[in-house]
């Protein structure tokens, strides 16, 4: 039953990683942004609203800079993603335009989402983009943003927009194929969690930290985010960016990572 809610999904907000777009030292990785880039055009096409929510400004800044290592201030990591920004908007206007999918960048910090005029404003930009039947591009304004304002991961950020947009079905994706009980670095042998119902004590401690430098958060606020999902209903599936067809595979029903969803009376709300 729950594979046809999958199959009718038309509004999907797709967030990546920086573990997915770029590479270990930083540097964009292009042929995972194709690989990312052809899938949404082909949702696109087949009339499907897909919104993207990118992570890697400032890992992309950190390989640019050739910097290394994790940004040791606020400032540095707000400088880091002024120059991955643009580099990112630049791979992707220029891999969506293959597919003739105009996209638009939009950058958001926790005060936009929250203060009523500004998030009425960016909820009406939002939608009409999608009327227009172009692809949002979202991140968190980062060069502005500072610890009262910021959402600070783009994890939550994902689930916030899905909220803002009355998304249908929020897709995570990372390097890992979901969620496991326990961070597979330490505990390889353990077997990927297939459906998630509750979000348990020892789901929020099986949640370890990020994987990469430049990656914010780990696990522990991607279950943040099935949290704000969870309290409009939405369903959220994390899953493996590396895995050829992912999105396309997803939307047919079939999940391969971890597929949260909500049965136990949680109502759909709808209004943003
Ligand atoms: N229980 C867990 N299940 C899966 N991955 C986990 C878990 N705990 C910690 N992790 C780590 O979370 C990482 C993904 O988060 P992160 O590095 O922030 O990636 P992204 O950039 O995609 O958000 C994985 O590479 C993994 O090492
Ligand atoms: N806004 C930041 C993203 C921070 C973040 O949440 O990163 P990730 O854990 O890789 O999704 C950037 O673009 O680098």
């Amino acid at each position: 039953m729950y594979a046809e809610e999958l199959r009718r999904a038309r509004r999907v907000v797709v967030k990546v990683g920086t573990s997915l777009v770029t590479h270990p030292n930083g540097r964009l990785h292009q042929g995972r942004l194709e690989m990312l880039v052809r899938q949404l055009s082909d949702l696109h096409a087949a009339g499907l609203e897909p919104v993207l929510v990118t992570s890697g400004a400032v890992g992309a800044g950190i390989g640019r800079l050739g910097a290394e290592g994790r940004p040791a201030s606020l400032t540095e990591k707000q400088a880091f993603a002024a120059v991955g920004q643009g580099l990112l908007m630049h791979s992707y206007e220029k891999l969506f335009a293959e597919y003739g999918v105009t996209v638009a960048q939009i950058l958001l910090t926790r005060e936009d989402l929250e203060h009523p005029e500004r998030r009425a404003n960016a909820r009406a930009t939002m939608q009409l983009l999608l009327e227009w039947r172009v692809l949002p591009i979202v991140n968190e304004n980062d060069t502005v943003t500072s610890e009262e304002i910021r959402v600070g991961d783009n994890d939550t950020l994902s689930a916030r927009v899905a909220v803002l947009v009355d998304a249908d079905l929020l897709i995570i994706l990372s390097d890992v194929d979901g969620l496991f009980p326990a961070d597979p670095r330490s505990r390889p042998d353990l077997e990927v969690l297939s459906v998630v119902e509750e979000l348990s004590e020892e789901l929020w401690s099986a949640a370890g930290g990020a994987g990469t430098p430049g990656g914010t958060g780990g696990m522990r606020t991607k279950l943040e985010a099935a949290a704000i999902c969870q309290e409009r209903g939405i369903p959220m599936v994390i899953a493996s960016g590396h895995r050829q067809g992912v999105l396309t595979e997803i939307l047919s029903g079939e999940v391969p990572g971890t597929l949260f969803r909500w049965p136990h009376g949680t109502a759909r709300r709808r209004g943003g």
